[in-house]
């Protein structure tokens, strides 16, 4: 015991977790407790090292068969492991060849959960290496699928979970989470997840799959990283009647309840974390997006991904593609279906580059802009009965109630589906697009891939191959005529990860809208007149990392400009700055 202890100091923060070791009433305890009856009352004995057998369970750590033979002589390990050694190189090509064994994407997220659970830096260098194989599944489609049935995937904690029964604890809560350094919080209240709706509880899969991102994408480490839910409830019928159901049973509390919890919920993380967190709201419905980023926008670090994150992704994609289409963006005349967080997200971000590039007004541009809701076109006659986030579209036009008719009396250059819901892009649709426009830009950006409102292929083939396509969701490359097709992914995930490594490097303490132009115009300059001979308006994802540091690098310049970034002096090169703090999923010696 005393040799444990002297052998384990000035190991690099690998704690001593033997069993051996023994806190308040010694080992006594700790194996009295499989002996107590169900009466007794026993204490939860807690570790707080690593060493041993609880070293190979300690995802952080545990490195499995690349232990080297001197670390586990020096650690316990030997008899624990089989005789093999094995790099981390080994390992992955290894778990590669099992996780393309599963046919169902569903059990290659749970496969890549378990290795996350077991082994965070080999689940790291998996997602990083195998970045485009892989983002379908930890992300669209197939996290929403997990979300869906989160309740029987669910096994160990991946994120802290605040439900009212918390109402007046929410900071000491927060000290539950065994990570003080948090640097980036994504959460969700789960009554929005992707296009699939109200997921309650279960929308836990959504932040977790998002700092995964965070931290593969963007650099971030895991341990700065921490996925919320916020379980007011959940108006889904079919969770409140399921046994099975792992969230709170009743219906969503509105107004002041609701908005009071939220507000103990971001002071407390303030007041735990510092005003450098950076806070992600995710998939919460629009009659509550907006309102939480404009109150919380002031006084925190907080970007919404839904709106923000998504228009300038879209943004991005809308800028090279005038490359192909010709013209200035002002030029182009848009037309959205889906007037909620996205579309109306997209459409104010669209206005706002126009008018720094158009020298005019954003009221007068916003005029190019055209959105459709559930009940039409959205036109001034309407302007009444209309929710505040979309009165600024409101303009002069004779009611239209349906997508096709919208499309002829507007004649967009560009559509954009931010409906939520699926195949409403109809072949008399895009034909209508291609009757109109030699090259029609489409944008399909529901999720998950059962909520787009098109197919890639039906997209192409409808408009004889003439369309330029996006989606949120990933479509393969399409053949079509004899000629292929690629795709973009206009998903806020190219912009997410380096965004907010981009506020973390440089101490940010507030985002600002010329932040999301910067990020905006460094996506599109990655994409190449090789990409562009290809059709594409987005760059690979295997780029990726490089991609996420020239993001982080436009954002912290602009947040210097701005003068809310909190680390002094300013690197000189912030692409490189950037690229030194990435976390690398490398394992490290232990000695
Ligand atoms: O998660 C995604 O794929 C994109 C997104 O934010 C959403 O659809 O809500
Ligand atoms: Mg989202």
């Amino acid at each position: 015991m005393e040799s444990t202890m002297k052998d384990l100091r000035g190991g690099e923060s690998v704690l001593d977790m033997s069993p051996r070791a023994t806190v308040g009433g010694g080992v006594e305890d700790v194996y009295g407790e499989d002996r107590a009856t169900e009466e007794q009352l026993v204490t939860p004995w807690v570790t707080s090292v690593a060493s041993g057998y609880n070293l190979l369970r300690d995802p952080r750590y545990n490195k499995g068969l690349a232990f080297s033979e001197k670390e586990r002589e020096a650690h316990y390990l030997c008899g624990l492991l089989p005789p093999a050694l094995m790099t981390q190189e080994l390992q992955e090509k290894k778990l590669m060849h099992s996780i393309r064994q599963y046919q169902v994407p569903l059990q290659k997220y749970i496969a890549l959960m378990e290795l996350e659970e077991r082994n965070e830096r080999l689940f790291y260098k998996l997602l990083i290496d195998n970045v485009e194989e892989l983002l379908p599944i930890v992300y669209t489609p197939t996290v929403g699928e997990a979300c869906q049935k989160y309740g029987s995937i669910f096994r160990r904690p991946q994120g802290l979970f605040i439900s009212l029964k918390e109402k007046g604890k929410i900071l000491e809560v927060l000290k539950n989470w065994p990570e003080r350094a948090i640097q980036v919080i994504v959460v969700t209240d789960g009554e929005r997840i992707l296009g699939l709706g109200d997921l309650g509880c279960q929308g836990m899969g959504i932040p977790v799959g998002k700092l995964a991102l965070y931290t593969a994408l963007g650099g971030v480490r895991p341990s700065a990283c921490l996925p919320i839910t916020i379980d007011v409830g959940t108006n889904n019928e079919k969770l409140l009647n399921d046994e099975f159901y792992i969230g709170l049973k009743q219906k969503r509390p509105t107004g002041k309840e609701y908005y009071d919890f939220l507000h103990e919920f971001m002071t407390a993380v303030k007041q735990n974390y510092g005003e450098k967190v950076l806070v992600q709201f995710e998939d919460f419905a629009n009659h509550n997006a907006f309102e939480l980023l404009a109150k919380y926008g002031t006084t925190h670090l907080v970007f919404n991904d839904d709106i923000q994150g998504t228009a300038s992704v879209v943004l991005a994609g809308l800028v090279a593609s005038l490359k192909l289409l010709g013209g200035t963006l002002a030029e182009h005349t848009f037309l959205f279906l889906g007037a909620g967080e996205a579309g109306t997200g997209i459409a104010e971000l669209i206005a706002l580059e126009m008018s720094k590039k158009a020298n005019a007004s954003v009221e007068e541009l916003r005029k190019k802009i055209w959105l459709v809701d559930s009940k039409g076109l959205i036109v001034s006659s309407r302007k009444e009965s209309l929710q505040h986030f979309k009165k600024p579209w409101a303009h002069e036009c004779e009611p239209v109630n349906n997508l096709l008719d919208a499309i002829k009396a507007v004649k967009p250059t560009a559509l954009i589906g931010t409906s939520g819901v699926g195949k409403q892009f109809t072949k008399e649709v895009i034909e209508a697009m291609a009757a109109l426009n030699e090259k029609p830009l489409i944008m399909a950006l529901s999720n998950p891939t059962s909520q787009s409102e098109c197919t890639a292929e039906e997209a192409y083939k409808w408009s004889e191959g003439r369309t330029i396509f996006a989606s949120g969701s990933p479509f393969d490359p399409v053949e079509f005529n004899g000629k292929v097709y690629v795709p973009g992914q206009a998903n806020n995930c190219y912009i997410f990860p380096g965004f907010g490594f981009g506020l973390v490097m440089c101490g940010a303490i507030r985002v600002h809208d010329d932040m999301l132009l910067a990020a905006s115009e460094a996506l599109a300059k990655q994409v190449t007149d090789e990409h562009y001979a290809r059709g594409m308006i987005y760059p690979p994802f295997a780029n990726i990392r490089k991609i996420s540091a020239h993001i982080a690098a436009g954002v912290a310049a602009k947040a210097y400009e701005l003068g809310v970034a909190t680390r002094l002096p300013r690197p000189a090169d912030l692409v490189k700055f950037a690229e030194s703090c990435m976390y690398t999923p490398n394992y490290r010696s232990y000695r």
